[in-house]
């Protein structure tokens, strides 16, 4: 039986992802950001050499990042501001849940993340084994993502704790940075922990309304599936539906 890294994993899960459901006439794609993502502009870029998947698709990033990939692998490259409609896009998470609600924004992308499944007609959540949970809150105890303004952080963080999170912390850039995460918005990020969250719905209503905050890394009702690739070299399929397929 075969025994997969975290790194083969990912690879498994966003082949598998691309190849189920990026669209034979594709016209706007939106690509995510992180780790996992890159094994999607991989296949894509593959898929494409092999004439699969259309020359003149636009592709669509969700920061530096993922603008970088789609250079780099010779795609064409749009603005979310120019193509308000895609029709997939294809996204990491740090955690999911039964129900398909995410907590993202590990790597500062939300915002924009966010704004791309938004106009996405298909969002399609691409990972590795870590991060399929029963509950959000469970696996990623750094804590929910939180996008907000520079000048609102210390108000912020205050408000944060006081709505119950444990903790709320103004992410660092640590040795590669003196201060804070910039993100590719300009403002900053506060990681609010709230342990195992019993209401994600709710709990995005009330941080979003706190002034200052721009965007939650909190994902509710917005995939459509989410891939898993598995050690044991299969993938698991979770649909908005309910509905879970195992893919060996
Ligand atoms: O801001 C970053 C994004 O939300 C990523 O999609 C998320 O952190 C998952 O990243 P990775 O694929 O590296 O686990």
């Amino acid at each position: 039986m075969a025994s997969l890294g975290v790194e083969d994993a990912k690879r498994l899960a966003a082949y598998t992802a691309i190849d189920t459901h990026f669209p034979p006439n594709a016209k706007v794609v939106g690509i995510g950001s992180g780790s996992t993502v890159v094994y999607c502009v991989e296949r894509i870029v593959q898929k494409r050499a092999k004439g699969e998947i259309p020359a003149d698709t636009v592709f669509i990033p969700t920061g530096f990042q993922s603008k970088e990939l789609i250079i780099h692998g010779g795609l064409n490259l749009g603005a979310i501001d120019g193509y308000p409609v895609l029709d997939v896009a294809f996204d990491g998470a740090d955690e999911v849940d039964p129900a398909l609600n995410c907590i993202k924004g590990g790597g500062a992308c939300l915002f924009q993340e966010k704004l791309v499944a938004q106009c996405a007609k298909k969002f399609i959540v691409v990972a590795d084994f870590r991060k399929n949970s029963t509950a959000l809150g469970l696996q990623w105890v750094q804590g929910v993502p939180i996008e907000v303004v520079p000048l609102a952080h210390a108000r912020v963080r205050q408000d944060l704790l006081q709505m119950g999170a444990l903790t709320a912390t103004l992410r660092l850039g640590g040795i590669a940075k003196a201060g804070p995460v910039i993100t590719d918005n300009c403002n900053v990020i506060i990681d609010a922990h709230f342990g195992q969250i019993a209401d994600p719905v709710i709990l995005a209503q009330n941080i979003k309304m706190l002034v200052g905050v721009v965007e939650v890394g909190l994902f509710i009702n917005m995939a459509d599936a989410a891939y898993f690739g598995n050690e044991n070299g299969s993938v698991t399929a979770k649909f908005s539906t309910g509905e879970i397929n195992m893919i060996e």
